[in-house]
């Protein structure tokens, strides 16, 4: 049986995971931590200056991380310290904190970490490899919208989308959004859209003379993700110390 905890236990991501760790015959949802203490599925959730104390007394197999960036450098560092192996979904890291992150991990725990656990987003990217590896003269546009309440901007996904499109093509020039005279140069544009409900879109769009090619992933629930960290979470315990991609998990 692998003993699951979670960061961020109370929040949108937190509690679809723990349902689907309760459902699992193999799993066992422990506890967590989150801002405000509580009980979680008849478990416990312990504020987050209570993490240290948390990862001894219930000693998980695995800790979950979906809170904010600041908070999951924390998490992941008390995690580290405590030889608890990782599953990383928080998203808008600044480089400082990614640099913080991987001196945490590295030589201490094995680690998986992803702006987007959906099976359906890691062979998205993948597309998207191949169409900028041939389009790379054309125009391209990155579009993504998701519900009111996301803090980060634009989502992680789109960043890995950005990475992926600067590797193929050499355009590592963004251009957030368009207002007044803005000529358009050889820059990727990223468009972010804030509204609702919405689970989480991306759209690449490639636009030349004439045509247009449009790859777009939509997220219709957060299950979605929340398989994909379940697997994530069956992988990872016993790996060597390191960070770990869902390509590793999935086997891509
Ligand atoms: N990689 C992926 O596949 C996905 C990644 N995400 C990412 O996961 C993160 C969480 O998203 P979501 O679940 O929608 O957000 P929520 O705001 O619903 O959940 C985050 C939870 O973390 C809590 N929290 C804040 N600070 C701390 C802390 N110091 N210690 C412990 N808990 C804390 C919040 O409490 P409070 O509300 O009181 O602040 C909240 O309960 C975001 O970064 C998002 O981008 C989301 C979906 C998929
Ligand atoms: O905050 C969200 O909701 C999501 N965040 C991730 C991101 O920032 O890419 C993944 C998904 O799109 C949902």
């Amino acid at each position: 049986m692998t003993k699951i905890a979670i960061c961020g236990a109370l929040g949108r991501m937190g509690t679809t995971i723990a349902n689907l760790v309760n459902e699992a015959d193999d799993l066992m949802f422990v506890g967590g931590v989150d801002v405000n203490a509580g009980t979680l599925l008849g478990a416990p959730v312990v504020p987050s200056s209570e993490i240290r104390t948390f990862l001894q007394e219930e000693k998980p197999d695995v800790l979950i991380d979906f809170t904010i960036a600041h908070a999951a450098v924390e998490n992941i560092i008390a995690a580290s310290e405590a030889g608890v192996a990782l599953v990383v979904g928080t998203t808008g890291f600044s480089p400082e904190q990614r640099s913080k992150i991987d001196a945490a991990i590295n030589g201490s725990v094995p680690a998986v970490i992803s702006s987007n656990y959906s099976v359906g987003m890691n062979i998205f990217w993948r597309l998207v490899r191949e169409a900028a590896s041939r389009l790379g003269d054309y125009d391209i546009e990155v579009i993504e919208a998701h519900h009111r309440y996301k803090k980060d901007a634009p989502s992680g996904t789109a960043r890995t989308i950005l990475e992926i499109i600067g590797e193929e093509t050499g355009k590592t020039e963004c251009m957030y959004g368009r207002e007044g005279m803005t000529e358009r140069k050889d820059e990727v544009g990223v468009h972010v859209v804030r509204g609702g409900d919405i689970v989480g879109d991306h759209t690449v769009l490639f636009a030349a003379n004439n045509e247009t090619i449009e790859l777009s992933h939509r997220a219709y629930d957060r299950a979605v993700f929340a398989h994909g960290v379940i697997r994530a979470a069956r992988y990872v315990p016993g790996k060597a110390p390191g960070i770990y991609s869902m390509d590793e998990v999935l086997d891509l």
